[in-house]
């Protein structure tokens, strides 16, 4: 590849013809409604006067956002010409409002040295909404109307930055953050120049034809909606979908009847290419979505295969968040002196805006108690996906939930057919949580996800950023929380460093704020009752009106809310009914040597045997000042403790909230077993030093592992320190001595909801539904 010159994207379409003298140019970071002058140097006044508008993200967002223009840098080889005139031309807008302050230029020298007076101010693409309108462009008819009926009228920024150099057939790497739009980055100009090519033909495409368009995904999901994008983009193209795990005929013959563009995950591409049954010899344009991936799930060979059988006259984009040495050498192997679109920049956080991130500590134990009350608080009705580290912790946490809130899992060893039922189901609103490996964390686009949950740390930054990233798309709000254990929190600092963003640090969601959540949730479902059935039930709710005035109201909310019984205490520690959690704190004149869970039960022993006996889980206060523990307690053995005579010097308290504690998961734990809970993650670390990669042996088509089905080498991942309880066995060794007291987590008292998205009844879950 040539070398490189920095420079801003939208200066390619404001400079008639550039210079691309190696200069870095700066986004725009103003804080405040402004004039946004692109990257050409010049005054707020003199480029309100040429361009007319107020920044956009200053304008919609608010002080404090960032413009959504904002295009940090691209790196466009020095001997890169692209014309501003080309951009106006292609957009049929007159170039007079252009020409009236086109004497200023691009100064990158004056650029800097403002730049150093303002801090990093100004400067960004100041596109107004009528220059993004997609309508305006030139683009064939029956695309803008297709996109205009998915509410798709304006491009976003990716979009902008890619389309004139996509359409002038400039290969490309671009980059941008999580639901930006990238899939219609490429898609919009391959679009248009496929139907340009066609109008200009004078015969009508033939069947048989080969394709001119290959699009490469790492996972079958991924494959589909990229599919399903330009399919229902430009319907009159052919776009056929090829991957593994469904009929290999069914493809074949798709492929035989003649295509215009072929979207497919590499295992099954080459296996049709084998077969003489996908020929690649007319293709002008290949697309690697989410390169980096491919990587990651080891279709790097079959890639390279691929890539070698195409012509060498063709045009390649490369979309791709990181740039691993094998993306770097596939670009400079197979990409025609590039242009890089980079619209994330390495000094800014790499999530889309409207994310906002919460962090909430837990214990292995208490984690899959809390995560209900989090759905319910934080999710609102909306959609979840809860994401493990592991097949089986997505199998059984969905499981688990199903009792009280219709879940679904989702990892490669669930069927191809299953797999893409559950997506739709859950497109569809069939259900709302979805339990995922980090299969569904890269590229899937389900609209409208409210909320993510960490539920095990991510094995890395990256994948922490696009599991997130399935919330807050195109432009909409989202939430994402992070369960960790005490011993983890050095990892979600190191997190938020690496993906430069803030963690909201909070807790478990109080009992109070579940059971709110939920009467919202029922009024709000309450609401959409159909009229003619609310006249079946006027007369008994007269009658009961009648005889209970608002109680009857209260006592359908709190039924229709899962709350039949009265919630019962539970554990702040495992959050498990039936349990307080209570502290004791001794005063440091009375200490006798160093305070541990020993000693805690040593003491109960003293005070009341029994509390020793049925003693739950056991935390050290981390807290200089204070020498106490905190610890569970069935609730009626905790009533009759809080009432025995302590020895002076000592306390104990029922509490509401749990102090900071020491290391979750000590060595010795209360039964003197020794617990390798999260060992792993002692000593804190980098991303890199705490993960641990081993590669597996090749497995076409057999869908292996949470990855989906690749078909090339499958790397298995294991994360030592964040490490998935694996089903939580640790959990359960407690279990013995809780016979007596143990709640079923999701227990029986809340149950609503949870039928099965099949058939409607509940008891089993739709992959497992008698019917299907
Ligand atoms: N210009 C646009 N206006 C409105 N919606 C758009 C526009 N472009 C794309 N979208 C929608 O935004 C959503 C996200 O797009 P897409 O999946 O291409 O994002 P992405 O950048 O590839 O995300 P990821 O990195 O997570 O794969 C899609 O539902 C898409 O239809």
């Amino acid at each position: 590849m040539a070398a490189t010159a920095t420079i801003g994207v939208s200066s390619l379409y404001r400079t008639p013809s550039l210079d691309l003298s190696a200069r870095r140019v700066f986004p725009c970071r103003s804080d405040k409604p402004h004039s946004c002058s692109g990257l050409l140097k010049v005054s707020p006044a003199a480029a309100s006067k040429r361009f007319g508008s107020l920044c956009l993200g200053a304008q919609r967002r608010g002080s404090r956002a960032r413009c959504p223009m904002f295009v940090p840098s691209a790196v466009a080889s020095p001997n890169s010409v692209l014309s501003e005139e080309a951009f106006q031309g292609f957009r049929g807008l007159s170039k007079s409002s252009l020409e009236e302050g086109e004497e200023e230029g691009y100064d990158a020298d004056a650029y800097e040295s403002e730049e150093q007076e303002e801090g990093s101010s100004s400067a960004t693409a100041g596109h107004d909404e009528n220059e993004l309108a997609i309508a305006s462009l030139d683009l064939p008819q029956q695309l803008v109307s297709s996109l205009e009926k998915r509410g798709i009228t304006h491009l976003f920024a990716i979009q902008r930055a890619v389309l004139l150099p996509a359409l002038e057939g400039r290969d490309l790497i671009a980059r941008a953050k999580t639901g930006t739009g990238k899939t219609l980055a490429f898609g919009i100009p391959i679009i248009k120049r496929l139907s340009d090519a066609d109008e200009g033909r004078k015969t009508s495409r033939q069947s048989g034809r080969l394709p001119r368009v290959l699009v490469l995904a790492p996972t079958r999901e991924l494959a589909k909606q990229v599919e399903k994008e330009i399919d229902e983009s430009a319907p009159y193209l052919s776009t056929v979908c090829v991957y593994g795990g469904v009929s290999y005929n069914v493809q074949k013959s798709a492929l035989t009847r003649g295509v215009d563009v072929v979207v497919g995950t590499p295992g099954r591409i080459i296996d049709l290419i084998n077969d003489n049954s996908l020929r690649l010899g007319e293709v002008d344009f290949l697309v690697l979505d989410e390169a980096d991936r491919m990587l990651a799930v080891g279709f790097e060979e079959d890639v390279e295969l691929i890539l070698k059988k195409l012509p060498s006259k063709r045009q390649s984009m490369l979309f791709s968040a990181t740039m691993p040495d094998w993306v770097k050498k596939l670009a400079r192997r197979y990409l025609n002196d590039p242009l890089t679109v980079d619209l994330v920049g390495d000094r800014d956080e790499k999530l889309a805006e409207g994310i906002k991130l919460y962090a909430i500590p837990t214990t292995s134990t208490s984690k899959r108690t809390i995560l209900s009350d989090l759905i319910t608080v934080y999710a609102k009705g909306g959609k979840t996906i809860v994401f493990t580290q592991t097949k089986r912790d997505a199998d059984e946490v969905s499981t688990a939930l199903t009792n009280s809130i219709a879940s679904e899992a989702l990892h490669g060893d669930i069927s191809q057919h299953q797999r893409e039922r559950t997506l739709n189901g859950f497109r569809q609103g069939k259900f709302t949580v979805l339990v995922a490996t980090d299969v569904a964390a890269r590229g899937l686009d389900i609209p409208n996800v409210d909320l993510i949950i960490h539920y095990e740390l991510p094995n890395d930054p990256e994948t922490f950023v696009h599991r997130s990233g399935r919330t807050g798309r195109a432009g909409k709000e989202g939430t994402a929380i992070l369960m960790f254990t005490s011993s983890q929190r050095r990892t979600v600092k190191s997190l938020e460093r690496d993906v430069g963003c803030r963690f909201e640090f909070t807790s478990a969601p109080q009992m109070q704020e579940v059971l709110e959540s939920s009467a919202e949730q029922v009024v709000a479902t309450l609401q959409g009752v159909h009229s003619e059935s609310i006249q079946y039930f006027l007369p008994a709710a007269q009658r009961l009106t009648d005889e209970l005035g608002t109680q009857a109201l209260a006592a359908a909310l709190a039924h229709l809310s899962g709350f039949s019984q009265p919630p019962s205490s539970h554990s702040l520690i495992s959050h498990e009914q039936g349990w307080v959690t209570l502290q004791l704190t001794r005063e440091s004149g009375y200490s006798r040597g160093f305070f541990s869970a020993r000693s805690v039960t040593g003491f109960l022993s003293d005070v009341f045997p029994a509390a020793a006996d049925e003693v739950g889980k056991i935390y050290m206060i981390s807290d200089e000042r204070v020498q106490g523990a905190v610890f569970d307690l069935p609730e009626d053995i905790a009533k009759e403790l809080l009432n025995k005579q302590l020895p002076p010097g000592n306390s104990i308290s029922k509490i509401t909230k749990l102090p900071t504690l020491q290391d979750d998961g000590p060595s010795v734990d209360n039964y003197g077993r020794f617990s390798n809970r999260d060992r792993g993650s002692r000593g804190g670390g980098s991303w890199e030093r705490s993960q641990r990669v081993s590669r597996n042996s090749r497995g076409r088509d057999s869908d292996n592992d949470d990855g989906f089905r690749r078909g090339g080498r499958v790397y298995r991942t294991e994360n030592s320190w964040s490490k998935s309880p694996r089903g939580s066995e640790d959990d359960w060794l407690i279990s013995g001595r809780r016979s007596r007291h143990s709640s079923s987590y999701g227990n029986q008292e809340r149950s609503f909801g949870g039928a099965c998205f099949n058939c409607g009844r509940s008891g089993h879950r739709a992959s497992e539904c008698p019917t299907k």
